[in-house]
């Protein structure tokens, strides 16, 4: 067994990690990022809006744009970021973590009434991750860290929007599993965010493993 798993790849992995609002992601990106430094991983930790042209306007015009023009906007920054600052990131080696990628951009304009299958055929073309990572939370508990954050956008102030958010997220889990993306579903109601990393670290070299058979 390899004791340096992600110390010598050519290209990185690209992992994207969504969830509903308040699961963890940002924390869990956290604690999965030191965990493969710490294993002689290069990593790149960046997230959705991106800090990229399209991601500042998105993210000024959230609370005041909505619907599919918010959609269109959230789809055409993704597709920005992959070109401008995922792609290269790879090429030189790095693992790339995402906090948040195409599994938000179908779920969070749905609050706003937009189609799911407009939202899917937006996003369709963005590049796949390596490892697509979906948290999964039981409502209550999230709607708890939640409060106790406090919350960062429109979208979790309505009383409820994290029950209706984890069923988005489920229905864009299947959308995500039919279009063959490799999909790992954490559930981080009650597990510490170490926990929850170490799983993704577990696939991410089960995914190197299979990667080193094939070629
Ligand atoms: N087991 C756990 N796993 C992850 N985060 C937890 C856990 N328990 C409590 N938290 C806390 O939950 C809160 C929400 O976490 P975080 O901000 O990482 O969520 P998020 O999914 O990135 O939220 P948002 O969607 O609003 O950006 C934080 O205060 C974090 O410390
Ligand atoms: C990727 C994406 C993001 N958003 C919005 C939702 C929030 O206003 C921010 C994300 O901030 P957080 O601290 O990570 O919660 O961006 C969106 O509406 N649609 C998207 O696809």
């Amino acid at each position: 067994m390899n004791p340096r798993p992600f110390s010598d790849h050519q290209r990185g992995l690209f992992v994207s990690v969504d969830g509903p609002g308040g699961a963890g992601k940002t924390t869990i990106v956290h604690h999965l990022a030191q965990m493969l430094v710490a294993e002689g991983a290069h990593v790149h930790v960046t997230a959705e809006p991106s800090s990229g042209p399209i991601g500042k306007l998105a993210c000024d015009l959230t609370e005041t744009v909505t619907g599919h023009a918010l959609a269109c906007l959230y789809a055409a920054d993704r597709y920005h970021h992959v070109e401008t600052e995922i792609k290269p990131h790879l090429k030189s080696g790095h693992t790339v973590i995402s906090d948040r990628y195409i599994a938000s951009g179908l779920v969070i304009q749905r609050f706003d009434g937009v189609d799911p299958a407009f939202l899917w055929q937006l996003n369709e073309e963005a590049e796949q991750p390596d490892l697509t990572v979906i948290l999964e939370a039981d409502p209550k508990v999230i709607a708890e860290r939640l409060s106790e954050r406090g919350p960062h956008n429109r979208f979790q102030y309505t009383p409820g929007s994290s029950q209706t958010e984890v069923e988005f997220y489920r229905q864009a889990t299947e959308t995500l599993n039919r279009a063959g993306f490799e999909v790992l579903q954490v559930d981080c109601s009650s597990r510490p965010p170490e926990q929850s990393a170490a799983i993704i670290r577990n696939q991410l070299v089960v995914l190197l493993a299979r990667n080193e058979v094939s070629s």
